[in-house]
């Protein structure tokens, strides 16, 4: 299955100039949703994954999934303010902004192998601030997942040199 027509893509959202990559659409039907979330799952089958965390918002939808599929914990990874507990907090730059995520200090068990999940990776901005979080709580991140990959960004290479494989199911190279 072409998972790629299952996107749809938003000229100049949320600002002039950005490509947007919608995954509402993929998410949205129910065998684009299962073929993605079974792709996903794929390279890191014999991985020995403890635990995935997702990024809100749209990493908590497909790492709720990948989760389920792993039969494992989900750690959310939430933007600034939302976690009632004491946290560990990350600031971090976007495509098209700036902004900071916060794990709670208790979510993760000492040397755990964990799995992140995203829907995309672009600037690898969020991806970054995620590893340090989960490694700062003891960590050990196996691996980033994401369905989408825009490589002119840079940021699989730059979550690559920190030493994390990354994996994606679709790339938008060039616009
Ligand atoms: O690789 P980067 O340049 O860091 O960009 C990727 C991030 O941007 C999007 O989330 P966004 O911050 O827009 O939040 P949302 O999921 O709440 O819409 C996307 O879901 C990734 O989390
Ligand atoms: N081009 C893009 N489309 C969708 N989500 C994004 N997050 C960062 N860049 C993005």
């Amino acid at each position: 299955m072409d998972l790629k027509s299952a996107i749809r893509t938003i000229p100049d959202y949320p600002k002039p100039g950005i490509m947007f990559r919608d995954v509402t659409t993929l998410i949205g039907d129910a065998r684009a949703f299962r073929v993605a979330v079974d792709r996903m799952v794929q390279p890191w089958a014999g991985a020995k994954i403890d635990r995935v965390a997702g990024t809100e918002a749209r990493g908590f939808i497909l790492g709720g999934a990948v989760a389920h599929q792993l039969s494992v914990g989900f750690t959310p990874v939430r933007k600034r303010g939302k976690l009632p507990h004491r946290t560990l907090i990350e600031e971090y730059e976007l495509e098209y902004g700036q902004d900071a995520i916060e794990i709670h200090v208790d979510a993760i068990q000492e040397n755990d192998r964990v799995l992140l999940v995203d829907d995309l990776i672009a600037t690898g901005g969020t991806a970054e601030a995620s590893i340090r979080l989960l490694q700062r709580a003891g960590a050990t991140v196996v691996g980033a997942a994401f369905v989408i990959d825009l490589p002119d960004l840079g940021g699989a290479k730059r979550i690559e040199a920190m030493g994390v494989p990354v994996s994606s199911l679709v790339q938008y190279e060039g616009d």
